[in-house]
């Protein structure tokens, strides 16, 4: 038997057509939601991802707002954008693209944005607002994780679920959605300072591997009938992609979220969510 996919290419587009109906319903009211990004310096990837996010916006009918800056750009140069589309009120939401240059303080151009413009969900005011049980856009990764296992039935309430990883974007607030009261589940977070990874991931009805290490989650560390969702990426010594998930796993694994095709068309799929729903709670 091997996995059911937890398609997250499928399940965005789905969000996407329940999106453009809500748009149109702002149009109607007078508001057209608009997606700024602040995209800074020339990395072929990051350009690839704005790209994208831009893509998702025609498709619903948010109207795109772009800003690019070269890879020189000072600190002063980033923060101007910051301030204006702060300012601007066709854009109702945006998003800086990390990472920022070396050099630049990203964690101070963050926290010059209004949290009430921040698509991502993570300005240390809404990460905040999260840790207080308040609401707040939630961080795009991870609400677009919870959606995938909710249209999927995959059970969360009460489950065992490790995460793997503490970035800022997604291994750090992750629990702090899956512990909410209306989640209830159980978590782990595992890190490169845990002393026996495969312990803890054999116990696990959801793993949530977002470590950036190539096929750390192998078929014998996985216990059968969990659900195994791939987030990370990284390249082996000749440069290919390599998700944190061995492909072995689709054969002890009930349920499998590919990379690509799974979290990644969720997390734009939510940065639209957050985007439409700060636009709503403006037009009141
Ligand atoms: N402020 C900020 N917010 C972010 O959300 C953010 C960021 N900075 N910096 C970089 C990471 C990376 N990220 C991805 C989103 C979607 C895919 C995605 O949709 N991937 C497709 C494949 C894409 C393709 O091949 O074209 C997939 O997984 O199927 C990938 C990566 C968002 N990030």
């Amino acid at each position: 038997m091997t996995a059911q996919i937890l398609d997250g290419k499928a399940t965005a587009a789905a969000i996407k057509s329940e999106l453009t109906a809500r748009v149109a319903a702002l149009k109607e009211r007078g508001v057209t939601p608009g997606l700024g990004t602040v995209l800074v310096g020339d990395d072929p990837g990051s350009q690839k991802y704005v790209a994208g996010k831009h893509r998702d916006c025609a498709q619903v009918g948010i109207a795109s707002i772009q800003r690019e800056l070269p890879a020189t750009a000072t600190q002063e140069e980033i923060e101007a954008v910051v301030r204006e589309l702060n300012e601007d009120p066709a854009c109702t939401g945006y998003i800086v693209q990390l990472p920022l240059p070396r050099g630049i303080d990203e964690n101070r151009i963050l926290e010059l944005m209004d949290p009430d413009k921040d698509a991502d969900g993570l300005h240390p005011m809404n990460l905040g607002r999260l840790v207080l049980n308040e609401p707040a856009p939630l961080p795009c990764t991870p609400n677009g994780i919870l959606t995938l296992l909710r249209r999927y039935g995959v059970e969360i309430k009460g489950a065992e679920v490790v995460v793997v990883g503490r970035g800022v974007t997604i291994g750090r607030p992750m629990p702090l959605l899956l512990t909410r009261r209306s989640e209830n589940a159980t978590v782990t977070q595992c890190h490169t300072g845990t002393r026996d990874l495969a312990a803890h991931l054999k116990r696990a009805d959801i793993v949530i591997a977002a470590a950036g290490s190539p096929h750390l989650v192998r078929p014998e560390d996985v216990k059968p009938g969990a659900a195994v969702l791939d987030v990370g990426v990284s390249r082996n010594a000749e440069g290919k992609i390599m998700g944190d998930v061995h492909p072995g796993v689709a054969e002890v694994a009930a349920w499998i979220s590919p990379n690509p095709g799974g979290v990644g068309p969720m997390t734009r799929a939510q940065l639209l969510v957050n985007v439409v729903e700060a636009a709503e709670r403006s037009a009141g």
